[in-house]
């Protein structure tokens, strides 16, 4: 705990620029609500179209003109199980080009804290659970996303050697799966979550009978509200200067079984569940042990079952055709 070498904290000047990269994601956006409700007036937003961040001489351009003096790097390749088994080749270099130039540029145009997020798949498919910090890297990843995995891997490591070497504030939080308003609902490449949102609301629509949700049903998995997400950001742009990786986990997993049940509750669907047993069930169960975070005096607040109904009012209101 503590804050980082010149003495001043992340809060104490709420007109500091800040620089939210991937604001128009389901984290980057939530982080962006916080960052205002919390009073800061300088946030730095720029579109993909604007900044392409796989591109080193623009992204060094930006820093060299903006200056941040901070940076929450939330823009990544991100996708479901069959969007990283299908685009392995996006999913590892397009990861690695973002964190390379943004951590990069960051150290070398004065930067003064950054913060990186990574994934619970960065650890090995069999890790003990719950998944203690310290199990990177001591065994094989998940296949279906281990060139994610490793991207993000490269990117807490590229964290700890330029704290290392330099000693730039950098640091990385682990989030578990994450849902919540503005979260990507296509109906193959996004995550669980917002794939059974859409595929039962939509069955209800057309009075369908039946829905069909991919694998067996039996892995487990972590869910967390992203606003619980952005609020442990803040939490460790504030507090966090440390050279580890921080888990960020709601502590309750759920088969993915019951979610489907629950999301279907939700919704108000009324018809049957289908298991496609030919689709992939990923890593059997990526409970993260989160004690670090809870040490430091973080806890989440937003029960899934509340985060659900959430949610499917903003698709109601944002998303359905
Ligand atoms: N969603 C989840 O369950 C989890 C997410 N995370 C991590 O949180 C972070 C954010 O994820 P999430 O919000 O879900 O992802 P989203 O896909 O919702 O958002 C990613 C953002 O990054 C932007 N982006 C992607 N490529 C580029 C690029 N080349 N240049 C500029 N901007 C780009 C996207 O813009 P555009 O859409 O225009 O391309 C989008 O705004 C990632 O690091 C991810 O690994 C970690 C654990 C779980
Ligand atoms: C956050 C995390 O997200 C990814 O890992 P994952 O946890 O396996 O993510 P997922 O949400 O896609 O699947 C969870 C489970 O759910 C089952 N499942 C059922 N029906 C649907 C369905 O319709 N869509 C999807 N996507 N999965 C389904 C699916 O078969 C699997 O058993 C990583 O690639 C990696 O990117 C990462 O870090």
């Amino acid at each position: 705990m503590g804050d980082s070498s010149n003495g001043s904290s992340f809060s104490d000047d709420k007109s500091a620029k800040i620089f939210v990269a991937g604001h128009r994601g389901l984290v980057g956006s939530a982080i962006v609500r916080k960052l205002r409700h919390l009073g800061f007036t300088n946030l730095v937003l720029r579109t993909h179209a604007e900044l392409d961040l796989t591109r080193q001489s623009d992204v060094d351009a930006f820093f060299a003109a903006e200056k941040p003096r901070f940076v929450i790097l939330a823009a990544a390749k991100v996708g479901g199980i069959h969007a990283n088994s299908t685009y392995p080749a996006d999913f590892i270099v397009v990861n690695l080009q973002i964190q390379t130039n943004v951590i990069d540029s960051a150290h070398r145009h004065g930067v003064h804290k950054l913060l990186f997020l990574g994934s619970s798949c960065i650890y090995p498919k069999f890790a003990p659970q719950p998944i203690p910090e310290d199990a990177l890297l001591t065994g094989p990843l998940e296949p279906t996303n281990e060139w994610y995995a490793v991207a993000k891997i490269a990117g807490i490591k590229m964290c700890e050697a330029y704290r290392i070497q330099f000693g730039f504030d950098a640091i990385s939080g682990m989030p578990t799966n994450l849902y919540g308003p503005y979260d990507n609902f296509h109906p193959e490449n996004s995550h669980v979550l917002p794939a059974l949102m859409r595929r039962f609301h939509e069955a209800k629509v057309k009075n369908a009978k039946e829905v069909v949700v991919w694998g067996t049903g039996s892995p487990l998995r972590e869910f967390l509200h992203v606003d619980d997400l952005a609020d442990a950001v803040a939490f460790l742009m504030e507090g966090y200067s440390g050279l580890g990786h921080v888990n960020v986990g709601s502590g309750k997993e759920v088969t993915i079984r019951e979610l489907a049940e629950m999301v279907k509750e939700v919704v108000g669907f009324q018809g049957e569940l289908v298991w496609d047993s030919s689709k992939p069930d990923g890593t059997p169960r990526k409970l993260m042990d989160s004690s670090k975070l809870a040490g430091l005096g973080w806890t989440p607040k937003i029960p899934l079952r509340d985060g659900l109904v959430d949610t499917y009012k903003w698709y109601l209101e944002n998303v359905k055709q």
